[in-house]
């Protein structure tokens, strides 16, 4: 029975850690996969390059959905104090793996020549394995990508790593001032998902809003959005455009049922969006069989009742207006500063 590790920070997991990971698990009976974690020293490494933190929750989940129908493969997360990668004190860290491990190991692999003398060290009694010290097999660094960014190597990310950086963008506004065509055509043009708003589904399986929407309606709405949102995310090309959001959702309970209702504010507070784009109603108002609010004074009052309540919650949002081919303009030039950011 041979037992060997490889260990990481995985800061963030790439398809070369995959590759790796998938060879070592093939030359050996148990492969331990080691994240090695530091909030300290993890936190300064992301803030020096162009990638949020990535907690280590986050970096074993990605390791446990990778891993989890390799039969001879464990996960363990050892977690040390030190600030940065000189500060790392390898012996210690051995001492943790051994006892995590709880039995002798065989080998220690890497791809990494320059841990070589010091797995010599700390390992005497086991074999070293590089793996691909050359990174011929799949050409990328965690290095690289925190440096460059997700966005430059989309590529060599995992399909469970990717929805971490994926970009939300959320467009709000009031009845008829374009936002579900404006949705649409920002995801064709970025390439990606998109998700429409579910209470327009909603009313096109009742027939109608006005006067048959139930309080409840609202609830089960601001739940099937979010279901939506997470599955866009997940299938996402870096960004994902949403129309509508748990405060707008508030706020058609308001003109729909006049009742504010504390769980869609609740949601409300739960949402994380990296971008707000708020639609005027200065678009010519289309009939289209939901919509009941077509006067002009009618449809100001209600963009400035749902700017208020932006305001309240201290959105910061930037304001879409124009024609159409105005809107699409700004509205990508604003993707495109947050996608370099
Ligand atoms: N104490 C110990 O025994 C021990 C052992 C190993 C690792 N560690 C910890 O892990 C840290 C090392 O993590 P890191 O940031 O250098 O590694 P990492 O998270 O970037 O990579 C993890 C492993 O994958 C390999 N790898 C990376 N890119 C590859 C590619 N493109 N193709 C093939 N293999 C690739 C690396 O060589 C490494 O062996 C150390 O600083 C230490 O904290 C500790």
């Amino acid at each position: 029975m041979t037992v060997g590790f490889i260990g990481g920070k995985f800061l963030p997991l790439h398809l070369g850690h995959v590759f790796a990971i998938t060879k070592a698990a093939c030359m050996v009976d148990e492969l331990y996969v080691i994240l090695s974690h530091s909030e300290k020293r993890d936190r300064s490494h992301c803030s020096a390059g162009k990638v949020d933190y990535i907690p280590a929750q986050i970096r074993l989940r990605w390791l446990s959905q990778l891993t989890k129908d390799m039969e001879n493969v464990h996960v363990l997360s050892i977690e040390d104090e030190a600030e940065n990668d000189q500060e790392y004190d390898w012996q210690e860290g051995a001492k943790a793996i051994r006892n995590a491990i709880g039995k002798p190991i065989d080998i220690v692999f890497s791809s990494e020549p320059a841990y070589t003398p010091i797995f010599k060290q700390i390992y005497p009694d086991s074999k070293q394995i590089l793996l691909d010290e050359t990174r011929e097999q799949i050409p990328i660094s965690a290095t690289k990508i925190r440096k460059e960014g997700p966005f430059m190597h989309w590529d060599f990310l995992p399909d469970m790593v990717k929805p971490f950086f994926v970009k939300k963008v959320v467009i709000v506004g009031t009845e008829s001032c374009g936002k579900s065509t404006l949705t649409r055509y920002l995801a064709k043009i970025f390439n990606t998902t998109y998700v429409e708003e579910y209470g327009r589904v909603a009313c096109d399986e009742l027939g109608g809003c006005d006067g048959i929407l139930l309080p409840e309606d609202f609830q089960h709405i601001a739940y099937s959005h979010k279901l939506l949102e997470h599955k866009a995310r997940q299938n996402a090309n870096k960004v994902v455009f949403i129309d509508t959001e748990a405060i707008v959702t508030q706020y058609y309970s308001k003109l729909y049922c006049d009742q504010e209702q504390m769980l869609l504010d609740e949601i409300s507070k739960l949402q994380k969006y990296d971008l707000w784009l708020l639609l005027e109603p200065d678009v010519k108002w289309v009939d289209d069989g939901l919509r009941v609010h077509g006067e002009q004074s009618v449809r100001e009052e209600n963009h400035l009742e749902l700017k208020q309540m932006l305001d309240q919650k201290g959105i910061s949002y930037h304001e879409i207006k124009g024609n159409y081919g105005e809107r699409l303009g700004s509205a990508v030039e604003l993707v495109r500063s947050l996608m370099n950011r």
